[in-house]
């Protein structure tokens, strides 16, 4: 399996690596870059068995954002949880307009399956998250069989949307600042009226607040919101997620942080209790 990968760098971290990969990807047919934290125990030649959690990034980002402003590898390296972060999308596939702006295309793949061409061809990303790149990272390490999955912003939406369609594959969900309702918002409605067409019904199999509110098996979900974030109220609507979880009875804990941003530095300061949070689940 790992002859498919080619390693790019391979940096020590809180005495587990941290290692970036490129591949060949069918689902987006193109070549595509993730990145893997291994903690310790899975660089021992005993090779414990450990779950993974998946984190998908916003607007903007590659995989290496995370990487270098989260702080999650200390904490990942205590619970024994590796970390797999894909890119944000396909690239260089040499689309019209691929690179034209910062909430479409290049970087804001939006993890949907478009049906609209020409994105249809490469910008798959639910199917790269969901099924390519577990197939080809988790051979990696000794992989226990449990896995999570948690993102920020779009990546929020990402996470929400992946485990919503996909329950079984997921013990548990976490998100920071997601858009919540990408139908009813203006980076949702650009993305979703390129990639999905016109058919606002489509829409609703791509939007975390209309599938949790059908949703039947049901997962730990936590989420955290920054009071002071610039785009709380036009793009990501958590009030439409609450209603869809007290209609359908769902379990979502949402925590308004006080004072806190879009950005970063909001990331890093809650990520710790989102690795503890899904690490209760994922043993
Ligand atoms: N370019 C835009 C917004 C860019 C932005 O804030 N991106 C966020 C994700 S937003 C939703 O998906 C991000 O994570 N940026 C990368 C980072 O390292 O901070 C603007 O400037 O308004």
């Amino acid at each position: 399996m790992t002859d498919k990968l080619q390693l790019i760098s391979c940096n020590k971290v809180h005495s587990g690596e941290l290692r970036r990969y490129k591949h060949q990807a069918s689902s987006v047919n193109c070549e595509m870059t993730f990145a893997v934290f291994l903690p310790l125990q899975a660089l021992n030649s005993q090779g414990e068995s450990l779950p993974a959690l998946y984190w998908l990034s916003g607007l903007t980002c590659t995989d290496e954002n995370f990487s270098q402003k989260s702080g999650a590898f200390k904490a990942a390296s205590e619970l024994g949880i590796v970390l797999i972060m894909p890119d944000t999308s396909p690239r260089g596939c040499n689309l019209p307009g691929e690179d034209d702006s910062y909430d479409f295309g290049s970087g804001a793949g939006f993890y949907l399956n478009a049906t609209q061409a020409p994105w249809s061809e490469h910008y798959r990303m639910h199917d790269y998250v969901v099924n390519d790149l577990p197939e080809l990272a988790e051979p990696l390490f000794n992989f226990s069989g449990e896995r999570s999955i948690s993102g920020h912003s779009m990546g929020g939406h990402g996470a929400l949307i992946c485990a919503l369609r996909n329950p079984q594959r997921y013990n548990s969900i976490s998100a920071f600042s997601p858009i919540c309702n990408p139908s009813e918002c203006p980076w949702g409605n650009k993305a979703f009226s390129n990639y999905l067409g016109n058919d606002r019904q489509q829409w609703k199999e791509w939007d975390a607040s209309e599938l949790l509110g059908k949703a039947t098996d049901q997962l730990p979900l936590l989420i955290d919101q920054g009071s002071a974030d610039e785009f709380l109220q036009l793009q990501l609507k958590p009030q439409a997620l609450i209603s869809a979880a007290s209609k359908a009875d769902y379990p979502l804990e949402l925590r308004m942080q006080s004072g806190y941003d879009h950005s970063y530095f909001f990331i890093a300061s809650f990520i710790e209790d989102h690795l503890h949070f899904h690490a209760k689940y994922l043993k």
